[in-house]
């Protein structure tokens, strides 16, 4: 491998990839810094596994670059192998060789050094993951989230520049899941891994990542921190994929827009009076009636921690639907007041 150079551990520039007539890759640029770890969030075939497969060198770029510390691994007639990149994968199904040990398992990657000092490394990344003690044990013996621990200790023991996992929390049931999920960022972090996560689920990737790149039909749609991301989506689109997301119908006036629930700055001018706003709903604030916008509560239902209301508004053609915390003292009566907290972000787009 060659001597790092300054700049990001990995930059992409103009990737593609086609499959037939199919985009799976459009247009892909970004980067990862060293030490960080950025998810990869989209819907199912938008290209995330692909796109990790190209960087992994398991998949061929139909165009554009690929740069690792500063060097060309693949673009303009450069395909540096995958053993040759410095890059660990690990899939979402942790891909353990039934008839090795772990310890075999965790040492296979580790070419080039003696035994001994292999098996020590291997040692060292199973005490890792708290599985040290089972290193003559065969992967059949194995819980689900035990078996994520061996894979992860796998992908780490070569030391790779750059870490790629598929879903990697994706077949645990729930408890192991949140579990694995926090150690494994933890050991990630305490040992400045660089490292690429491949998730579906906008929780998880607000959760673990520094940053997060947002991909729909092959393409990247916004590149930000999870608040950013969060507070500040690019579109409706990237709103709607982070969480949940109001649309108020709106008229802009110059700087402000009217709503049915108030008045808001409009942030940007548009390029009709109609507009949409896209809004959190925790910059709705509910009140006791006669407090802001009058509301009427349509209906309670139990949501565990809360209760979801639904919210009849003047000028709103379908209801409002908020959740508020379990005794909410202010929600008791059939009306209650509604007020636009003009601190929280919103998104402003021509209605046409
Ligand atoms: N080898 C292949 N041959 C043909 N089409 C492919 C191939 N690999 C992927 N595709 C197509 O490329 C698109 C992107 O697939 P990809 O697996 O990268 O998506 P994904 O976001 O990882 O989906 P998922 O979350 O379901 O794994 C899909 O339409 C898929 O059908």
């Amino acid at each position: 491998m060659l001597a790092p150079q300054p700049g990001p551990r990995l930059e992409l520039r103009a990737v593609c990839r086609r499959f037939g007539h199919a985009i799976a890759v459009d247009d892909v640029s970004m980067s990862v810094m060293s030490g960080e770890i950025l998810a990869i969030l989209g819907a199912s075939g938008c290209g995330k596994t692909t796109l990790l497969r190209i960087i992994a060198g398991l998949e061929s770029a139909g165009s554009g670059s690929i740069h690792i510390d500063g060097h060309r691994v693949a673009g303009e007639g450069i395909d540096v192998p995958p053993e040759a990149r410095g890059v660990g994968l690990m899939f979402q199904d942790y891909a353990l060789f039934p008839h090795m040990s772990l310890l075999a398992n965790v040492c296979f990657g580790l070419h080039g050094i003696p035994r001994r000092q292999a098996r020590a490394i291997g040692l060292d990344r199973l005490r890792e993951v708290g599985l040290d003690h089972r290193s003559d044990s065969y992967p059949h013996a194995l819980s689900g989230g035990e078996a994520q621990r061996v894979a992860l200790a796998r992908a780490l023991a070569p030391g790779p520049r750059l870490l790629l996992l598929d879903e990697p929390f994706s077949n645990l049931d729930q408890d192991t899941r949140d579990r694995v999920r926090t150690d494994t960022i933890e050991l990630l972090r305490k040992s400045g891994t660089t490292a690429m996560v491949v998730t579906h689920d906008p929780s998880e990737a607000l959760r673990i990542a520094d940053r997060i790149v947002l991909m729909r039909a092959g393409r990247v749609v916004q590149v930000g921190t999870p608040e950013e991301i969060y507070r500040s989506p690019a579109t409706p689109f990237a709103a709607a994929a982070l969480g949940v997301v109001l649309a108020l119908p709106g008229n802009a006036r110059g700087d402000t827009v009217d709503t049915p629930l108030g008045c808001i700055p409009a942030g940007h001018s548009t390029a009709t009076p109609k507009v949409w706003v896209w809004l959190r709903p925790e910059a709705i604030r509910i009140g006791p009636s006669g407090s802001g916008t009058p509301a009427r509560v349509l209906r309670r239902d139990f949501d565990g921690a809360g209760r979801r209301l639904h919210l009849a508004v003047d000028g709103l053609d379908a209801p409002l639907v908020l959740s508020i915390p379990a005794g909410d003292a202010a929600v008791l009566g059939d009306r209650i007041g509604l007020t636009l907290d003009a601190a929280e972000p919103c998104l402003v787009t021509d209605a046409d």
